[in-house]
């Protein structure tokens, strides 16, 4: 079940003049997935340190987007604000300018997706299922303690906003954490204990993947 770690071209194709051109290679696509304060970014430091992939938050990306005062802006924050999900097209279509432009084609995406419908959406936009899916598993109570330790004056570490990011996890996440575990994609973490012990569960994974490539 192990893919190649950089896989092969996918074939060749012929521009209008003629020219045959190898297709651009396909690329290895990690979704990180778990609760809000599960570790996922601090993780994926650890899998950026040490394998060398790219690291796309999603949840940085649309901070990145209010930030710059861009037309989504503002319903951007009211969404994270109220701990929703922000439309898939939205997301996605950052996410998509961001593997266009890199010259990296092996991506932690953390954070997304978080709704089957996030899911669809990029599956559909993007063309590519994901190779790997790592989850982050947590309880609440340990992720409500962290959450409220971030400490990044973020607007939607209150306890309020918590409560509600961990009902949308359980409604809206999990379905898509089930989804990949009947494909068999899907490698649990148990995110209790160190951050260099939770380290060591990961490793094998990415580990695996380099030695086929
Ligand atoms: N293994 C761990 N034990 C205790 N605290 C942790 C651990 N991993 C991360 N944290 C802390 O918990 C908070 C949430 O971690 P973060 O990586 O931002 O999670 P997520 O991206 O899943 O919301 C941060 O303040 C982080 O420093
Ligand atoms: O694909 C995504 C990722 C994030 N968010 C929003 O951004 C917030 C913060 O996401 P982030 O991944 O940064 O939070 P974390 O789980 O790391 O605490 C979420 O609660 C959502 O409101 C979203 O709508 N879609
Ligand atoms: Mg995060």
């Amino acid at each position: 079940r192990l893919n190649a770690w950089e896989p092969l071209t996918t074939g060749i194709a012929k521009q209008a003049n003629g020219v045959v051109v190898p297709k651009e290679k396909t690329p290895f696509i990690t979704f990180v997935l778990g609760g809000p304060g599960s570790g996922k970014g601090t993780q994926c430091i650890k899998i950026v340190e040490t394998f060398g992939l790219r690291h796309l938050s999603a949840g940085d990306l649309l901070r990145r987007e209010i930030a710059s005062n861009s037309a989504d802006g503002a319903m951007i924050l009211n969404t994270i604000k109220e701990g929703k999900i922000v439309p898939s097209q939205v997301t996605v279509k950052l996410i998509q300018k961001e593997m266009e432009s890199s010259d990296n084609n092996k991506f932690l995406i953390d954070g997304f997706p978080r709704t089957e419908e996030n899911r669809v959406s990029f599956e559909r936009i993007i063309g590519v299922e994901p190779n790997v899916v790592l989850f982050f598993d947590c309880p609440e109570e340990e992720m409500m303690k962290r959450l409220l330790n971030r400490n990044q004056g973020r607007v939607d570490d209150n306890l309020e906003t918590i409560k509600k990011r961990l009902k949308i996890f359980e409604a809206l996440s999990l379905p898509v954490i089930n989804y990949y575990s009947q494909k068999g994609k899907l490698y649990t973490i148990k995110a209790v204990g160190t951050e260099d012990e939770i380290f060591e569960q990961v490793r094998p994974i990415f580990t695996a993947f380099e030695a086929v490539g």
